[in-house]
C-alpha cells in the first residue's frame, strides 16, 4: 500500500473529526483529532487558546503537533480546517499519509457549524464569513491527492467513499 496513514483537510464543518472516527473504527487505525491533542497538551480549548494567545500562537502549536502526530503511523489524522495554511505542513502531510480533502458549501457549513461557539473564527456565523475563507483558502486545500464533496453525504457514505481509494492505493 502506497500510504498508511490517512489524513483529513478542508473547511471548518465538512466533517474531517466526524469521518475520521468512523474511518479509524472501520480500518483499526488509530484517530488523532489534531485539535483534540493540542488542547490537551495545552491544558485548555481551542477557543480559550485563540481568545488568550491569538491565532498565530495557535497556528505554531498546531504546527509543532503536527509535524510530531505524522512521526506515527498507522493513524487517521483529523486536522484542523487552517492546519493547511503553512507550506510546511501541507509538504509535511502529503510525505505522511494519503491526503483527503472535504468539501462543502457555505450554506452547508453554516447548518453544521455556524453556531458552535468552538470554532472561534466563525465567531458570529455569518455566511459571508465562511464564504470569504472558503475562497482564501481554496488554493490551499488543492494540494491533496483525493477530493470528496460531502454535500448531501452522510458522514458514513463519505468515508465509504475514501476507503474505496484508500484500499485500492
Ligand atoms: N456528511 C455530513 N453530513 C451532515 N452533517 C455532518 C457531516 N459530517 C459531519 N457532520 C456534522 O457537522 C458537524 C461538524 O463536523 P466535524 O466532524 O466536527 O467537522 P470538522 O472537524 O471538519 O470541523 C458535526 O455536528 C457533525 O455531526
Ligand atoms: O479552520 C480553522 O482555522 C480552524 C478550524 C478548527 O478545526 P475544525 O476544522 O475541525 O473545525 C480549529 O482548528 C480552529 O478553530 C481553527
Ligand atoms: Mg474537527
Amino acid at each position: 500500500m502506497l500510504h498508511y496513514n490517512i489524513v483529513l483537510i478542508g473547511m471548518m464543518g465538512t466533517g474531517k473529526t466526524t469521518v475520521g472516527s468512523l474511518l479509524a473504527a472501520e480500518t483499526g487505525l488509530k484517530l488523532v483529532d489534531l485539535d483534540q491533542r493540542i488542547a490537551m497538551e495545552a491544558g485548555r480549548s481551542i477557543p480559550d487558546i485563540f481568545a488568550a494567545e491569538g491565532e498565530a500562537y495557535f497556528r505554531d502549536l498546531e504546527s509543532a503537533a503536527l509535524r510530531r502526530t505524522l512521526q506515527e503511523q498507522g493513524i487517521v489524522l483529523a486536522t484542523g480546517g487552517g492546519a493547511v495554511l503553512r507550506e510546511e505542513n501541507r509538504l509535511a502531510m502529503r510525505d505522511g499519509g494519503l491526503v483527503v480533502a472535504l468539501q462543502a458549501t457555505a450554506d452547508e457549513i453554516l447548518v453544521r457549524v455556524g453556531e458552535d461557539p468552538g470554532r472561534p473564527l466563525l465567531a458570529g456565523g455569518a455566511k459571508e464569513r465562511i464564504t470569504a475563507l472558503l475562497e482564501e483558502r481554496k488554493d490551499a486545500y488543492a494540494f491533496a491527492h483525493l477530493t470528496v464533496d460531502t454535500s448531501g453525504k452522510s458522514a458514513e457514505q463519505v468515508a465509504a467513499e475514501i476507503l474505496t481509494h484508500y484500499r485500492g492505493s
